[in-house]
């Protein structure tokens, strides 16, 4: 384990946006597909050209290609959706992620206001998105929670139609929890779809998934750069992509849940784990947990949390948990997990992260399933102007305008100077086609005008 220190460690834990790190794995399939070392984001170029042509033609072709079975139909039929079932552990536990999720949702305040007052009246309406594509990530693992933390929040916001993107599995089904998920939360549009070609399809619309006005959820760096991509044609929340945890800790930590929480998130393939430590002895110790508790995992995640560890992991001694917050929030990290002596102490100082964990009983696994906030949150540095999931990604706002005369005649007037100072002469006339000669006189410098329009 190399540790970083000083300069180095900010050095190593600057980064430009979402600047996603490619696991080499991936880039040998990608030429081992294509016969040529394209990048990723030429890959999710020629997808959604490819979708963007040729419509469900070209999703069936690419889910061949990457996923599975070629599909006969591109939707889940209504029977499949009832048939699914999981244990009744299982199906209770989905339930109880949903209602915490929405219980945590509902306490969001995302209401509009409309103000009567001498001005007349002033507000911002919030209305729900009409129709919202949920991207559920499932090449690896099918990620149940993923459904419920991206889902609840657009049905709180009261988005009345919801439609479901998930890649089938080898054998060309979505896994049934996914199904049972959807089924308690009466999604029913749901398509056996993954990767940049789904994205494609939920942006572009095809003959059989109607194109929508955002979409939301997480994925891997082909879902990432199609997202990107696609915006302006779609709305999308943010950028969630490959995870990445950032644990800081002092000699109070407990090294065994340390390395555990590390290797939590990097068992997601193409994760990045951060150490952040104000003691050496404790690096120490969490290294020798780790190696231990990763030959415990069984395959094939042991090799997907190797990967991670070896090819990305970054561990740092900072001089104080000053250092350690001001290398955190420089990183500005999808999870932060305080594991100190006081870490309620730290939080007022936290600037950017996706979400804190806080304390040795809120380890971020925990988040990943039924602590209540979503756990889409952002990564690849995007936590600098990024949030996660949540009510208002749903929402838009529509500003209202209803001022009465006797505004217009105070504030009309500082209106068609500053037209004119634009040289636009049309707008100044429309805002004085409705005042009286008097309003309209001015001196010549526009002084008084203003001393009356902005007092
Ligand atoms: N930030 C968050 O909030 C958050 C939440 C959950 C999951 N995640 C991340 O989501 C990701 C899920 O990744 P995943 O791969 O398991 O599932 P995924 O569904 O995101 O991606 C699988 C799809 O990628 C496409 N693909 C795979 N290899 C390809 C190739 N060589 N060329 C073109 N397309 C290819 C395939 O179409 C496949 O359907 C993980 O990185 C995880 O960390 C992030
Ligand atoms: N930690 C992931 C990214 O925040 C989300 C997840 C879903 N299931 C398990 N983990
Ligand atoms: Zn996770």
């Amino acid at each position: 384990m190399q540790v970083i220190e000083g300069s180095d460690a900010r050095a190593s834990l600057t980064r430009s946006f979402n600047e996603i790190p490619v696991p080499d794995s991936v880039l040998a399939r990608i030429e081992k597909m294509f016969g040529e070392a394209l990048t990723p984001q030429q890959v999710v170029e020629r997808i959604l050209a490819d979708v963007r042509e040729r419509g469900d033609d070209a999703l069936r072709d690419w889910t061949e290609r990457l996923d599975g079975p070629r599909p006969a139909a591109l939707a889940v039929s209504a029977e499949e959706i009832v048939a699914a079932t999981v244990t009744p552990e299982l199906h209770a536990a989905i339930r109880l992620a949903i209602a915490r999720v929405r219980a945590f949702y509902q306490q969001q305040p995302a209401h509009g206001f409309l103000n009567h007052g001498p001005d007349g009246a002033l507000g911002q309406l919030v209305r729900p998105l009409g129709r919202v594509g949920v991207y559920v990530p499932g090449g690896l693992a099918p990620l149940i929670s993923t459904l419920i933390h991206t889902a609840v929040p657009a049905q709180v916001a009261g988005v009345p139609d919801i439609v479901v993107a998930t890649p089938p599995g080898k054998d060309g089904r979505v896994n049934p929890a996914i199904l049972v998920a959807a089924r308690e939360l009466g999604i029913a549009d749901i398509f056996k779809v993954g990767g940049a070609q789904a994205i494609g399809a939920l942006a572009y619309g095809t003959a059989s998934i109607g194109a929508v006005d955002k979409i939301a959820g997480p994925g891997n760096l082909f879902v990432v750069i199609a997202k990107r991509l696609v915006y302006g044609q779609t709305g999308i929340e943010s950028l969630p992509g490959p995870t990445e945890t950032l644990v800081l800790a002092d000699d109070s930590a407990d090294a065994r849940h340390v390395a555990a929480d590390l290797l939590a998130q990097a068992e997601h393939l193409g994760a990045e784990p951060v150490l952040v430590s104000v003691s050496r002895e404790l690096l120490m110790k969490v290294q020798a947990e780790l190696n231990g508790q990763l030959e415990a995992l069984p395959e094939p995640n042991r090799t997907w949390a190797r990967d991670s560890v070896a090819s990305r992991m970054k561990v740092v001694l900072a001089a104080d948990l000053d250092e350690g917050l001001e290398l955190s929030n420089l990183y500005a990290p999808e999870h932060l997990c305080l594991l100190t002596r006081d870490p309620w102490s730290l939080l007022g100082r936290v600037q950017r992260a996706g979400g804190v964990f806080i304390g040795e009983y809120s380890m971020e696994a925990l988040g990943d399933y039924v602590a209540g906030p979503s756990h889409v949150m952002p990564t690849g540095g995007t936590a600098r102007f990024a949030s996660p999931v949540n009510v208002r990604d749903f929402q838009n706002i529509i500003s209202v305008v209803g001022v009465n005369e006797a505004t217009l005649r105070r504030i009309g007037p500082a209106g068609a100077i500053l037209a004119r100072a634009e040289g636009l002469e049309a707008h100044a006339r429309a805002i004085e086609s409705r005042l009286d000669e008097d309003t309209r006189i001015q001196e010549p410098d526009g002084s008084k005008i203003l001393r009356e329009g902005l007092t």
